[in-house]
Protein backbone atom coordinates (compact mmCIF):
# COMPACT_ATOMS: atom_id res chain seq x y z
CA UNK A 1 0.00 0.00 0.00
CA UNK A 2 1.42 3.64 -0.48
CA UNK A 3 -0.32 7.16 0.13
CA UNK A 4 -0.01 9.87 -2.64
CA UNK A 5 0.97 13.14 -1.75
CA UNK A 6 0.34 16.21 -4.08
CA UNK A 7 2.21 19.23 -3.55
CA UNK A 8 1.89 22.42 -5.73
CA UNK A 9 0.64 20.86 -8.82
CA UNK A 10 0.36 23.10 -11.99
CA UNK A 11 0.46 21.54 -15.38
CA UNK A 12 0.16 23.88 -18.68
CA UNK A 13 -0.31 23.16 -22.01
CA UNK A 14 0.96 26.23 -24.03
CA UNK A 15 -1.31 29.06 -22.71
CA UNK A 16 -3.62 26.47 -21.21
CA UNK A 17 -3.44 25.85 -17.38
CA UNK A 18 -4.86 22.50 -16.91
CA UNK A 19 -4.10 21.79 -13.36
CA UNK A 20 -3.32 25.16 -11.57
CA UNK A 21 -1.73 24.88 -7.63
CA UNK A 22 -3.43 21.51 -7.04
CA UNK A 23 -2.24 20.13 -3.40
CA UNK A 24 -3.51 17.10 -1.24
CA UNK A 25 -2.98 13.83 0.47
CA UNK A 26 -4.28 10.79 0.11
CA UNK A 27 -3.63 7.91 2.88
CA UNK A 28 -3.16 4.46 2.03
CA UNK A 29 -5.89 2.48 1.28
CA UNK A 30 -8.60 5.15 0.42
CA UNK A 31 -11.03 5.06 -2.58
CA UNK A 32 -11.24 8.79 -3.69
CA UNK A 33 -13.44 9.62 -6.57
CA UNK A 34 -12.50 13.09 -8.88
CA UNK A 35 -15.03 14.84 -9.60
CA UNK A 36 -15.69 17.53 -12.30
CA UNK A 37 -17.04 19.11 -15.66
CA UNK A 38 -15.72 18.32 -19.27
CA UNK A 39 -12.03 19.89 -19.27
CA UNK A 40 -11.27 20.53 -15.42
CA UNK A 41 -8.69 18.68 -15.30
CA UNK A 42 -9.31 14.86 -14.21
CA UNK A 43 -7.37 13.53 -17.04
CA UNK A 44 -4.72 15.70 -16.80
CA UNK A 45 -4.44 14.68 -12.69
CA UNK A 46 -4.14 11.00 -13.53
CA UNK A 47 -1.91 11.24 -15.83
CA UNK A 48 0.35 13.50 -13.82
CA UNK A 49 0.18 10.99 -10.94
CA UNK A 50 1.27 8.14 -13.50
CA UNK A 51 3.99 9.47 -14.79
CA UNK A 52 2.79 9.88 -18.17
CA UNK A 53 2.39 13.75 -18.08
CA UNK A 54 5.30 16.08 -16.70
CA UNK A 55 3.96 18.17 -14.22
CA UNK A 56 5.01 21.83 -15.03
CA UNK A 57 5.48 22.89 -11.42
CA UNK A 58 5.16 20.92 -8.08
CA UNK A 59 5.88 17.84 -6.66
CA UNK A 60 3.92 14.36 -6.19
CA UNK A 61 4.67 11.57 -4.07
CA UNK A 62 3.13 7.61 -4.19
CA UNK A 63 4.74 6.37 -0.71
CA UNK A 64 8.83 8.20 -0.33
CA UNK A 65 9.08 8.60 -3.86
CA UNK A 66 8.64 11.00 -6.34
CA UNK A 67 6.74 10.48 -9.52
CA UNK A 68 9.55 11.08 -11.99
CA UNK A 69 7.70 8.75 -14.68
CA UNK A 70 5.20 5.40 -15.16
CA UNK A 71 5.98 2.98 -12.33
CA UNK A 72 5.42 -0.62 -11.89
CA UNK A 73 3.73 0.16 -8.57
CA UNK A 74 0.98 2.25 -9.83
CA UNK A 75 -1.28 0.42 -12.32
CA UNK A 76 -4.10 2.45 -14.73
CA UNK A 77 -7.66 1.52 -15.65
CA UNK A 78 -8.46 3.52 -18.99
CA UNK A 79 -11.42 4.75 -20.09
CA UNK A 80 -11.13 2.74 -23.80
CA UNK A 81 -10.52 -0.28 -22.22
CA UNK A 82 -7.40 -1.01 -24.38
CA UNK A 83 -7.68 -4.12 -24.40
CA UNK A 84 -6.76 -6.82 -27.39
CA UNK A 85 -9.92 -8.43 -28.98
CA UNK A 86 -8.48 -11.21 -30.39
CA UNK A 87 -7.23 -12.54 -27.38
CA UNK A 88 -8.93 -14.32 -24.68
CA UNK A 89 -9.84 -12.60 -20.95
CA UNK A 90 -7.29 -14.59 -19.35
CA UNK A 91 -4.54 -13.44 -22.03
CA UNK A 92 -5.56 -9.80 -21.54
CA UNK A 93 -5.32 -10.29 -17.52
CA UNK A 94 -1.92 -11.72 -18.25
CA UNK A 95 -0.41 -8.68 -20.36
CA UNK A 96 -0.88 -6.68 -16.84
CA UNK A 97 2.23 -8.92 -15.83
CA UNK A 98 4.31 -7.49 -18.42
CA UNK A 99 5.27 -4.39 -16.28
CA UNK A 100 7.36 -6.74 -14.37
CA UNK A 101 8.54 -9.46 -16.86
CA UNK A 102 11.98 -8.75 -17.83
CA UNK A 103 11.96 -7.66 -21.32
CA UNK A 104 13.55 -11.11 -22.79
CA UNK A 105 10.66 -13.19 -21.03
CA UNK A 106 8.17 -11.22 -22.02
CA UNK A 107 9.22 -11.53 -26.08
CA UNK A 108 9.32 -15.27 -25.47
CA UNK A 109 6.11 -15.04 -23.55
CA UNK A 110 7.18 -17.07 -20.58
CA UNK A 111 4.51 -16.69 -17.65
CA UNK A 112 5.45 -17.99 -14.70
CA UNK A 113 2.69 -20.17 -12.56
CA UNK A 114 2.86 -17.11 -10.33
CA UNK A 115 1.58 -14.74 -13.05
CA UNK A 116 -0.67 -17.17 -14.42
CA UNK A 117 -2.42 -18.27 -11.29
CA UNK A 118 -2.48 -13.90 -10.55
CA UNK A 119 -4.32 -13.76 -13.73
CA UNK A 120 -6.89 -16.23 -13.02
CA UNK A 121 -7.12 -14.81 -9.34
CA UNK A 122 -7.96 -11.17 -10.74
CA UNK A 123 -10.62 -12.62 -13.32
CA UNK A 124 -12.30 -14.41 -9.88
CA UNK A 125 -12.32 -11.00 -8.46
CA UNK A 126 -13.86 -9.12 -11.61
CA UNK A 127 -16.20 -11.80 -11.68
CA UNK A 128 -14.63 -13.47 -14.78
CA UNK A 129 -12.77 -16.92 -14.00
CA UNK A 130 -15.88 -18.68 -16.21
CA UNK A 131 -15.34 -16.21 -19.39
CA UNK A 132 -11.97 -16.38 -18.63
CA UNK A 133 -11.46 -18.35 -22.43
CA UNK A 134 -13.29 -16.41 -24.03
CA UNK A 135 -12.29 -13.86 -26.84
CA UNK A 136 -12.57 -10.18 -25.75
CA UNK A 137 -14.43 -8.59 -28.55
CA UNK A 138 -17.11 -11.53 -27.43
CA UNK A 139 -17.56 -9.74 -24.48
CA UNK A 140 -19.88 -6.87 -23.59
CA UNK A 141 -18.44 -2.96 -22.81
CA UNK A 142 -18.57 -3.93 -19.28
CA UNK A 143 -17.28 -7.08 -18.74
CA UNK A 144 -13.83 -6.03 -21.43
CA UNK A 145 -13.86 -3.20 -18.50
CA UNK A 146 -13.84 -5.66 -16.16
CA UNK A 147 -10.84 -7.45 -17.98
CA UNK A 148 -8.92 -4.43 -17.93
CA UNK A 149 -9.21 -4.00 -13.94
CA UNK A 150 -8.37 -7.64 -14.03
CA UNK A 151 -5.26 -6.80 -15.76
CA UNK A 152 -4.69 -3.82 -14.32
CA UNK A 153 -4.84 -6.00 -10.85
CA UNK A 154 -2.30 -8.18 -12.35
CA UNK A 155 0.40 -5.61 -12.09
CA UNK A 156 0.20 -6.33 -8.38
CA UNK A 157 0.49 -2.26 -7.64
CA UNK A 158 -0.58 -0.37 -4.71
CA UNK A 159 -2.03 2.66 -5.90
CA UNK A 160 -4.64 2.17 -8.78
CA UNK A 161 -5.92 4.75 -11.02
CA UNK A 162 -8.98 4.83 -12.85
CA UNK A 163 -9.42 7.36 -15.93
CA UNK A 164 -13.28 7.42 -16.01
CA UNK A 165 -13.63 3.87 -16.34
CA UNK A 166 -16.89 3.65 -17.00
CA UNK A 167 -17.69 7.15 -19.27
CA UNK A 168 -18.82 4.67 -22.20
CA UNK A 169 -20.95 2.24 -20.53
CA UNK A 170 -24.56 2.07 -19.77
CA UNK A 171 -25.96 3.16 -16.10
CA UNK A 172 -26.60 -0.47 -15.05
CA UNK A 173 -23.09 -1.27 -16.78
CA UNK A 174 -21.48 1.23 -15.32
CA UNK A 175 -22.53 0.85 -11.78
CA UNK A 176 -21.75 -3.05 -11.74
CA UNK A 177 -18.31 -2.34 -13.29
CA UNK A 178 -18.05 0.21 -10.22
CA UNK A 179 -18.63 -2.46 -7.87
CA UNK A 180 -15.97 -4.50 -9.25
CA UNK A 181 -13.44 -2.17 -8.87
CA UNK A 182 -14.25 -0.74 -5.33
CA UNK A 183 -14.10 -4.32 -3.94
CA UNK A 184 -11.18 -5.20 -5.57
CA UNK A 185 -9.42 -2.26 -4.21
CA UNK A 186 -11.27 -2.80 -0.39
CA UNK A 187 -9.78 -6.59 -0.87
CA UNK A 188 -6.70 -5.88 -1.57
CA UNK A 189 -6.34 -2.56 0.50
CA UNK A 190 -5.18 -0.24 -2.53
CA UNK A 191 -5.12 3.61 -2.65
CA UNK A 192 -7.58 4.67 -5.38
CA UNK A 193 -8.36 7.53 -7.14
CA UNK A 194 -11.23 7.13 -10.16
CA UNK A 195 -12.27 10.18 -11.75
CA UNK A 196 -16.04 10.28 -12.69
CA UNK A 197 -18.28 12.94 -14.39
CA UNK A 198 -21.69 11.34 -12.89
CA UNK A 199 -22.32 12.70 -9.78
CA UNK A 200 -24.59 9.76 -8.96
CA UNK A 201 -22.12 7.24 -8.70
CA UNK A 202 -19.29 9.62 -7.42
CA UNK A 203 -21.97 9.51 -4.16
CA UNK A 204 -22.46 5.52 -4.71
CA UNK A 205 -19.23 4.46 -4.62
CA UNK A 206 -16.90 7.46 -3.20
CA UNK A 207 -15.44 6.98 0.16
CA UNK A 208 -13.88 10.61 -0.16
CA UNK A 209 -14.16 12.87 -3.26
CA UNK A 210 -11.40 15.32 -4.86
CA UNK A 211 -13.86 18.18 -7.23
CA UNK A 212 -11.93 19.69 -10.02
CA UNK A 213 -12.95 23.28 -11.75
CA UNK A 214 -11.22 24.87 -14.20
CA UNK A 215 -7.74 22.94 -12.94
CA UNK A 216 -8.63 24.52 -9.06
CA UNK A 217 -9.38 22.08 -6.50
CA UNK A 218 -12.90 22.95 -5.33
CA UNK A 219 -13.71 20.46 -2.63
CA UNK A 220 -11.81 17.77 -0.50
CA UNK A 221 -13.42 15.81 1.80
CA UNK A 222 -15.62 12.73 2.84
CA UNK A 223 -19.12 11.76 2.01
CA UNK A 224 -20.84 13.74 4.99
CA UNK A 225 -19.38 16.83 3.57
CA UNK A 226 -20.50 16.32 0.12
CA UNK A 227 -23.80 18.60 -0.17
CA UNK A 228 -25.42 19.91 -2.41
CA UNK A 229 -23.78 23.32 -2.17
CA UNK A 230 -20.27 21.31 -3.11
CA UNK A 231 -21.64 20.09 -5.76
CA UNK A 232 -22.90 22.83 -7.29
CA UNK A 233 -20.02 24.77 -6.57
CA UNK A 234 -17.74 21.97 -8.63
CA UNK A 235 -20.49 21.72 -11.27
CA UNK A 236 -20.73 25.62 -11.72
CA UNK A 237 -23.74 26.43 -13.66
CA UNK A 238 -24.89 23.12 -14.22
CA UNK A 239 -28.23 22.36 -12.92
CA UNK A 240 -26.96 19.50 -10.69
CA UNK A 241 -30.33 18.29 -8.87
CA UNK A 242 -31.04 16.94 -12.24
CA UNK A 243 -27.88 15.13 -12.15
CA UNK A 244 -28.86 13.44 -8.85
CA UNK A 245 -32.00 10.89 -8.69
CA UNK A 246 -33.80 10.30 -5.46
CA UNK A 247 -33.07 6.36 -6.16
CA UNK A 248 -29.66 6.46 -5.55
CA UNK A 249 -27.93 4.42 -2.46
CA UNK A 250 -26.19 7.51 -1.27
CA UNK A 251 -29.21 10.23 -1.50
CA UNK A 252 -29.21 10.84 2.21
CA UNK A 253 -25.55 11.65 2.91
CA UNK A 254 -26.44 14.65 1.02
CA UNK A 255 -27.97 17.45 2.48
CA UNK A 256 -27.90 21.02 1.43
N1 LIG B 1 -2.15 17.30 -24.47
C1 LIG B 1 -2.82 18.45 -24.32
N2 LIG B 1 -2.50 19.53 -25.07
C2 LIG B 1 -3.15 20.69 -24.92
N3 LIG B 1 -4.16 20.90 -24.05
C3 LIG B 1 -4.52 19.85 -23.27
C4 LIG B 1 -3.88 18.58 -23.37
N4 LIG B 1 -4.45 17.74 -22.46
C5 LIG B 1 -5.41 18.45 -21.83
N5 LIG B 1 -5.45 19.72 -22.31
C6 LIG B 1 -6.36 20.79 -21.86
O1 LIG B 1 -6.29 20.84 -20.44
C7 LIG B 1 -7.59 21.05 -19.88
C8 LIG B 1 -7.93 19.90 -18.95
O2 LIG B 1 -8.13 18.74 -19.75
P1 LIG B 1 -8.42 17.30 -19.13
O3 LIG B 1 -8.45 16.34 -20.27
O4 LIG B 1 -7.48 17.03 -18.04
O5 LIG B 1 -9.88 17.50 -18.51
P2 LIG B 1 -10.94 16.40 -18.05
O6 LIG B 1 -11.58 16.94 -16.82
O7 LIG B 1 -10.29 15.08 -17.97
O8 LIG B 1 -11.98 16.43 -19.25
P3 LIG B 1 -12.83 15.20 -19.89
O9 LIG B 1 -13.80 14.77 -18.82
O10 LIG B 1 -13.50 15.84 -21.06
O11 LIG B 1 -11.85 14.13 -20.25
C9 LIG B 1 -8.54 21.22 -21.06
O12 LIG B 1 -8.66 22.59 -21.33
C10 LIG B 1 -7.83 20.50 -22.19
O13 LIG B 1 -8.19 21.05 -23.45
Amino acid sequence: MSSIRVEGLTKRFGDTVALRDVSFEIPEGEFVVVLGTSGSGKSTLLRCLNGLTRATEGEIFIGDEPVTGPREDVSMVFQQHNIIGQMSAYGNALTGSLARTPFLRSLLQMNSREDKLRALEALETVGLLEESRQRARQMSGGQQQRVGIARALVQESSTLLADEPVASLDPASAGTVMEYLRTAATERGLTALVSLHQVNLARQFGQRFIGLSDGELVFDGYRDEFTVDEIDRIYGEIDTESLISDSDDASEAVTS
